[in-house]
């Protein structure tokens, strides 16, 4: 798959160490910043993955700022987008199985580095259940 990663400053230490779990999975990673922990403002980046993903250039996205908070508002915008804000293992595997999810929203000030690089492993690899789940993620996209 190709994955797109962003982050602000506040998620930038992460995302550089997530970007060798997504590429050790065998993926293709898209970074579109930020560069450096020079402060910077979070929906720069987490539009610029919706956009990748909602646009089919990448089929999932993954994006950490402090807490994830604005990361998933700004994604959510983005018509296609089904960004999840998930803090440990359960939300991230229920995201992907029930939700659909293409975006995985994280909060580097929230979560350990460990559970992160598990979250993102467990995330690219679950796949979506359909059945009963579908009819209700196209209710999502029907708007
Ligand atoms: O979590 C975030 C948004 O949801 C940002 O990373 C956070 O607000 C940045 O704060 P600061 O400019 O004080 O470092």
């Amino acid at each position: 798959m190709k994955v797109a990663i962003g982050s602000d400053h506040g998620g930038f230490d992460y995302k550089e160490r997530l970007k060798a779990v997504v590429a050790d999975l065998g993926h293709e990673v898209v970074d579109v910043g930020c560069h450096s922990c020079d402060s910077t403002d979070y929906p720069l980046q987490g539009r610029e993955v919706a956009r990748l993903v909602a646009g089919g250039e990448c089929e999932r996205g993954i994006l950490i700022c402090g807490t994830g908070i604005g990361m998933s508002m700004t994604a959510n915008r983005v018509p296609g987008v089904r960004a999840a804000l998930c803090h440990e293992l359960f939300t991230a595997r229920m995201s992907r199985e029930h939700n659909d999810a293409n975006v995985l929203c994280l909060g580097q000030r929230v979560i350990g580095l460990g559970l992160a690089e598990e979250m993102v492993r467990l995330w690219l690899e679950t796949p979506f259940s359909g059945g009963r789940h579908a009819r209700r993620v196209a209710l999502i996209e029907a708007g």
